[in-house]
């Protein structure tokens, strides 16, 4: 296991500022065998912020008995896999050590703790018998003085706080490695294959024509460090392609942050995306970091850039193209570096003409485009979809279940406005409604859908007033035949039948179109 990685996760990185900032102490990591990560190095043990286990730490006895504290929670772990939750023991200093057990794959890997605080303020007593302890290991009387000067005290409520946060950072871990493991299994991350064609790019489905593109285009995108810009109606999966990008890229280790520019009004998106002074406004008590200060080395994924007022886009532009910004109220600026891709689902070029987007900023993030087409541009799509979906929102413990013939001729029918968000719900809502069935029937989908798709009203075939008459027949009968396959469950003799042709004729038409793949077996060529 790879506790230097975990160390430098994001969300390890943020939890360690956080104890750090909110109760003066230091995160550490214990692994299986009960061994402190940082302590291991001889002398060279990072500063803790509480000054009496730093003294402890820097003595060869205090360490040892540190050791041996943090060894008792260590034999607690190990001895009960049961016990998933943060845990308190007392150290020989007579603090409180708080530590949550990692589990990898079920198997228990060490754990995240934090030491060094009190559960209530020190009697005088008490302050007294610590003095004593401390000078036991080494440090003179004015040193000890000094540490036990600020320690830190814990109330039930902080405690709970403090757990929470550990347990949190060991189930992020957890993730971790559950993703690392699930990539491993899948091969080198980026395309997928089967049956000589890419269907996959990290998290996205696709088969169709404008899928394969953009896939082929992500590998190129992935590697470099062009902004990009991923125009697509609302639900066509553009954050998940942001993700893809960032995730293949040079900066997958850095922090990947999501804005939608479209959620605030301007002058909270102002202090959001870039930070304010304490006192530039009414209720700015403290500086507060912007979101591209979060995202340095990263990635910002700003959705609904279209929506950003004039006065944004100046600032968007200058942190593109020099690096630097000022927060709102600032006077110095700030230096980040951060790949941005940006996202909407206007057409940037029209608002350009409009004087309502900024010409240079358009060039500026329009280096890279990615267009994602709507769902009922890629019919071929469904299919894999629905399969995925149906996959992926499976509980633990249910079969593997798949769509009556109806039911998938239905959603084939469908404009799907919502696009693949739409879908990936309503497979969600099929699966919760279809209890234990095994094929989930048409009756079960949404009315919304039931009654836009009514019969004779083929969503699919829509008619064409314009362009060459061949043209308009063969997409004519590649939509019929597509919809008939879905339709009857890739039953060829009935579907021939039903479009008054022969069976073998709809078989060569079948190949002509490339449309015999991501359907069920034919039964009848199976028998
Ligand atoms: N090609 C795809 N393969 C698998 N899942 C997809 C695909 N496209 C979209 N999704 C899923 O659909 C949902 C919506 O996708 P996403 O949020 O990326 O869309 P979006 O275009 O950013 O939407 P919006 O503009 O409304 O924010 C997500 O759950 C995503 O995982």
């Amino acid at each position: 296991m790879d506790l230097e990685r975990h160390q430098n996760l994001h969300t390890i990185i943020m939890l360690r500022e956080i104890i750090r900032k909110w109760w003066r102490a230091e995160l550490h990591f214990a692994d299986r065998n009960g061994l402190v990560m940082d302590w291991q190095r001889g002398g060279d043990i990072p500063p803790t912020p509480n000054e009496c286990c730093r003294l402890s730490l820097s003595s060869r006895e205090g360490l040892r008995r540190c050791n041996q504290s943090v060894r008792q929670l260590h034999e607690q772990f190990r001895a009960n896999r049961r016990l998933r939750r943060a845990t308190v023991q007392p150290c020989h200093l007579q603090f409180s050590l708080v530590g949550a057990p990692l589990y990898i794959q079920d198997e228990y890997e060490g754990f995240l703790f934090v030491e060094g605080f009190l559960r209530e303020p020190p009697s005088g007593r008490e302050l007294e018998v610590l003095k004593a302890r401390l000078r036991e290991l080494g440090p003179g009387v004015s040193d000890a003085e000094r540490a036990v000067a600020r320690l830190p005290v814990l109330g039930d409520e902080g405690l709970e706080k403090l757990a929470d946060l550990l347990e949190y950072g060991a189930s992020e871990i957890t993730a971790f490695e559950a993703e690392k493991a699930r990539r491993e299994e899948r091969g080198p991350p980026g395309l997928a294959q089967g049956n000589g064609e890419h269907y996959r790019f990290e998290d996205i489905i696709g088969r169709s024509g404008p899928m394969q593109e953009i896939f082929k285009l992500l590998q190129k995108v992935s590697n470099s460090e062009a902004t990009v810009l991923i125009n697509g109606e609302s639900g066509t999966g553009k954050e998940l392609v942001a993700r893809a990008i960032h995730s293949n890229g040079p900066r997958q280790h850095g922090p990947f942050v999501v804005q939608n520019c479209s959620a605030f009004n301007d002058n909270l998106l102002e202090s959001a995306l870039f930070g304010h002074m304490r006192g530039s406004f009414t209720g700015a008590m403290k500086d507060k970091k912007g979101l591209f200060e979060v995202a340095d080395t990263g990635t910002f994924f700003l959705d609904e850039v279209g929506d950003m007022s004039p006065a944004l886009q100046v600032k968007l532009l200058r942190v593109l193209q020099e690096g630097t910004f000022l927060p709102v109220g600032g006077t110095e600026p700030r230096e980040v570096d951060v790949r941005v891709i940006a996202a909407t689902h206007k057409d940037l070029g029209e608002m350009v003409k409009r004087g309502e987007f900024r010409e240079d900023l358009y060039y500026r993030i329009n280096v890279i485009r990615v267009h994602l087409p709507p769902l009922r541009d890629r019919r071929d799509d469904l299919p894999l979809l629905v399969d995925h979906f149906l996959r992926k929102h499976h509980r633990e413990g249910q079969r593997a279940r798949g769509l009556s013939s109806e039911a998938m001729a239905l959603l084939a029918s469908y404009a799907w406005p919502g696009n693949v968000r739409e879908l990936e719900n309503e497979m969600e809502r099929l699966l919760v409604l279809g209890g234990d069935l095994d094929l989930l029937p048409a009756e079960l989908i949404s009315s919304r859908i039931r009654d836009a798709v009514t019969p004779g009203n083929l969503s699919m075939l829509t008619a064409r007033a314009a362009g060459k008459l061949h043209e308009a027949v063969e997409t004519l009968e590649r939509d019929m035949i597509h919809q008939g396959l879905l339709r009857t469950g890739n039953n060829k003799s009935r579907l021939a039948r039903e479009l008054g042709i022969s069976r073998s004729n709809l078989i060569l038409k079948i190949a002509k179109y490339g449309l015999d793949k991501g359907l069920p077996p034919d039964a009848e060529a199976d028998a």
